[in-house]
């Protein structure tokens, strides 16, 4: 068992599809673990706070610091360096995509929630974890204390290109309902002040999480993709700094809200592939947040002209080589932060 908790996140990746035995261990300081399979650690503090935290990596494995940083986390709070004030679910969710330092082994595991692993007759083992996941996401929410419970999901990635706003979040479809001062203060703690706003329900992961369990969840892209080790940790201190602190201060603390200190972009298009004969109207290399204007091609799918909608129609996400149907380009639209429903 020792070899469990000694490095979690290489006996994740040598257990790369699960692993059938549960683990359990108890710290010095009372702090109970509990591994209910590979990559699915639950952290409970003897006496826990009224928060449940989900945070998740490795939904796509090449995408390494999200993994450090997580893998730091753990083993310093098996270590007793990092204290825990609240319960937390450790998910580092496709060990066998960081084997192969892919996005994903047969099918990208972020378009495989909400139930969307079990639709067509399409099986992989992607679509079976991505099953498991939403089980040990229900588990880990419904057996907190009973009481009033503050439900969170961070869910890190870093995305391919680079991106003019090099850290942003995606805050899922909201349908109507408010969004969340201290949500957006969190994330500008973790370096990251400007948030995507979904205004359609997909099938990731952070979605998944604020629909089905009314946890306050988020994408959260942290910089580029890069092999491990090649990571300048520098670059994310400020996200491991906040996130050490929402598992270990029993209540996290931020200067005033002020809403010229954060960036909001609504989704304007989402480009989904159609057709095998897909191209983007702009370079490979085209950063994220770049911006065109009404009228510019932005990408010819099957024959088909998709045009900018908008003056100052940013591109996020730009990816030709998804599977057909999957979202090939998101553009995003700024709007004032205070025309936003805020609580
Ligand atoms: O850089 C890219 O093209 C993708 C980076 C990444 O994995 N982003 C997530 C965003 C999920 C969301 O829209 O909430 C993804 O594409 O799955
Ligand atoms: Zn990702």
């Amino acid at each position: 068992m020792d070899q469990v908790f000694s490095n979690f996140l290489n006996w994740t990746r040598e257990h790369e599809w699960g692993y059938p035995e549960q683990f359990n261990k108890t710290l010095d300081n009372g702090t109970r673990l509990t591994v209910w399979d590979s990559g699915v650690l639950v952290v409970e503090p003897e006496q826990p706070g009224d928060k449940d935290i989900i945070i998740s990596c490795a939904v796509h494995g090449n995408e390494t610091a999200p993994i450090e940083i997580c893998s730091d986390i753990i083993q310093d709070i098996i270590s007793g360096e990092q204290t825990v004030a609240h319960r937390v679910l450790f998910l580092i969710a496709n060990p066998a995509s960081i084997n192969i330092e892919q996005r994903f082994v047969e099918e990208n595991m972020n378009r495989l929630f909400s139930g969307a692993h079990s639709q067509g007759d399409k099986q992989n083992k992607e679509r079976e974890r991505a099953k498991e996941i939403e089980g040990y996401c229900e588990r880990f929410y419904e057996s907190a204390p009973k009481g009033e419970r503050r439900r969170y999901h961070y869910d890190l990635h870093t995305a391919i290109r680079d991106s003019q706003r090099e850290k942003f979040a995606v805050h899922p479809f909201t349908d109507g309902k408010p969004y969340h001062r201290e949500q957006l203060q969190f994330l500008l703690a973790c370096g990251v002040d400007t948030i995507l706003l979904n205004q359609q329900s997909t099938t990731t992961f952070s979605y998944f999480s604020y629909n089905t369990f009314g946890a306050q969840a988020f994408t959260v892209e942290l910089g580029k993709v890069k092999k491990f080790g090649e990571n300048n940790r520098a670059d994310f201190q400020a996200a491991e700094d906040t996130l050490r602190r929402l598992v270990g201060e029993s209540e996290l603390s931020f200067p005033p809200f002020d809403p010229e200190q954060h960036f909001m972009f609504a989704e304007a298009q989402t480009i989904n592939r159609q057709h095998e004969d897909f191209e983007l109207n702009f370079a490979d290399d085209v950063a994220n947040f770049t911006a065109f204007d009404k009228g510019d091609l932005l990408a010819i799918d099957g024959g088909e002209h998709r045009y900018a909608q908008h003056d100052g129609e940013h591109i996020i996400f730009p990816n030709a080589q998804v599977a057909l149907g999957q979202r090939a380009l998101l553009t995003v639209i700024r709007v004032p932060t205070n025309s936003l429903d805020l609580v």
